[in-house]
């Protein structure tokens, strides 16, 4: 497993502390590499691969050392260059994990929980840690094990973690989704592939990160077909073997960097961006008052000066405006003018964030109601799942803690945006997604310090 580091290269350890003299714009050029959120699923895909698999263009994340060291508990040779972006995964000798060492992996993220199909395939039996993740909403996982349960696995909850076993096989089945979740969407894929006979997934999430692990898959032998109406249909196979594959680009991470180009009135190339996985976000942006300019490389994000222009905006499954890019931009949306009001309505509880830009002097109320379009799933219930925000407003220094991924990313964003010296405790969060961001913030010319 490879530790994450401060830089390529650099294994001094890493405080959890930066402070940001914020007040100034963003300006150069960063690259991003391989997708936080495909990275981990084709590492889980190298499981089901009778030989080695090659993936490149892989950032080094915190989540690729999670996912590293539970392939390696359970016997897979994981050898990776953080330089390259290249990593080897050989599942030659795939075992059992010791249990209490499974464990001691609990609350380090939401992948382990698509270890249960392959590992079920491989071994007859899988245990599972209580996930991680981003505390955003109750993110239950009754549609995995909904899932696992029709394809023949037997469900044992323990007090920690789950035991999965398989004692007659796993067949093909035919499911629904209630809502496009895009783990379920991979848990079904990833136990398909091997299943016996013909497995169709009706309301699939079709995420470009759900489409690149298809490409995976089926280089390593699976039958996959995807409908334009979210009905996925894989016919199983009895053998796959390993892959090479470069992965798509983190759209994600993309994203942030031009809402901080936007929030402080900065210009950004990003390398490595690339515009048919950010339609919607191109958009919005575009809407907002950003520019942006597209060529083979990357996207040039920048702020053309004059005002930005209040929105109305709900987050959604793809091909809608992802929910993990609705955090960085509601900070670039407390510089617009006007009343934006931003509909979250794929996680209740994802606005906790806006805690600390209000102690920073925005104006931004949130509110149970479904505001500003079609009811959601969360509408007749208590959560605060809408946000007004009212610009624009002059953000100020403040001390301010890390609640998760994106959160954290906006809570960098606002200290950046915001004159005078800021400090983010709880920054190694950011590391789980963000890729030597502090290095970047170097490039961009930001001013802080992380010793
Ligand atoms: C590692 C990774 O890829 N994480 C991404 C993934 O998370 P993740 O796969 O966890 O997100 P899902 O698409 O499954 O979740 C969407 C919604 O479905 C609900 N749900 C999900 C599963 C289930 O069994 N029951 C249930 O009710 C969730 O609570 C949530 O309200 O997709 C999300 C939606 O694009 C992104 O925000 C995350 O960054
Ligand atoms: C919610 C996120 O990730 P995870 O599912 O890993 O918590 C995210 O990347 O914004």
């Amino acid at each position: 497993m490879v530790p994450h580091h401060r830089a390529i290269g650099d294994d001094r350890p890493m405080t959890d502390l930066l402070s940001v003299n914020g007040g100034s714009p963003l300006h150069g050029s960063i690259t991003v590499r391989g997708a936080k959120n495909f990275v981990s699923k084709a590492m889980v895909a190298s499981l089901l691969g009778t030989g080695p698999s090659e993936l490149r263009n892989v950032p080094q994340i915190r989540d690729v050392d999670v996912v590293s060291g539970l392939l390696e508990l359970h016997g897979v040779t994981v050898d990776y260059d953080p330089v390259a972006g290249v990593l080897k995964l050989d599942p030659s000798n795939v075992e059992s994990a010791h249990v209490a060492d499974i464990d001691a992996h609990a609350g380090s993220s939401r992948i382990p929980i698509l270890f249960c199909g392959p590992l079920l395939h491989r071994l007859g039996e899988a245990f599972i840690p209580d996930l991680g993740g981003c505390r955003i909403g109750d993110r239950p996982i009754n549609y995995h094990l909904d899932i696992l349960r029709q394809f023949g696995a037997q469900v044992d909850k323990r007090a920690q973690g789950i035991h999965l076993t398989a004692p007659n096989g796993l067949h093909g089945t035919k499911i629904s989704l209630p809502y496009p979740s895009v783990g379920a969407t991979e848990q079904l894929l990833l136990t398909a592939v091997r299943a016996h006979g013909v497995t169709e997934l009706a309301g699939a999430a079709i995420e470009p990160e759900i489409m690149d692990l298809i490409n995976v898959l089926q280089k390593m032998g699976a039958i996959i077909s995807v409908d334009t109406d979210r009905v996925i249909r894989i016919e199983g196979v009895d053998e796959l073997t390993g892959y090479r594959h470069t992965s798509l680009g983190d759209r994600i991470e993309a994203a942030s960097w031009a809402s901080a180009a936007l929030a402080t009135g900065g210009d950004i190339y990003v390398k490595g961006a690339t515009q048919p996985e950010m339609t919607a976000f191109l958009n919005t942006f575009r809407k907002v008052g950003g520019q942006f300019e597209v060529d083979d490389e990357g996207i040039r994000f920048f702020h053309p000066g004059g005002d930005l222009s209040s929105i109305v905006l709900e987050t959604d499954v793809h091909p809608g405006f992802m929910t993990d890019w609705q955090q960085p931009l509601v900070v670039a949306l407390t510089q617009a003018k006007g009343l934006s009001i931003v509909h979250e309505t794929v996680y209740e509880n994802r606005f906790g964030f806006t805690d600390a830009l209000r102690g920073m002097g925005a104006t931004i109320q949130v509110y149970k109601e479904c505001l500003g379009g079609r009811p959601c799933r969360f509408g007749q219930r208590n959560f605060l799942h809408s946000a007004v925000i009212s610009g624009p407003t002059k953000l100020q220094a403040a001390d301010i803690e890390v609640p998760d991924l994106r959160g954290g990313f906006s809570h960098l964003i606002a200290a950046l945006a915001a004159e005078g010296r800021s400090t983010v405790r709880g920054i190694t969060l950011i590391d789980r997604g963000y890729e030597a961001f502090t290095e970047k913030l170097t490039a961009l010319g930001a001013s802080f310090d992380r010793d």
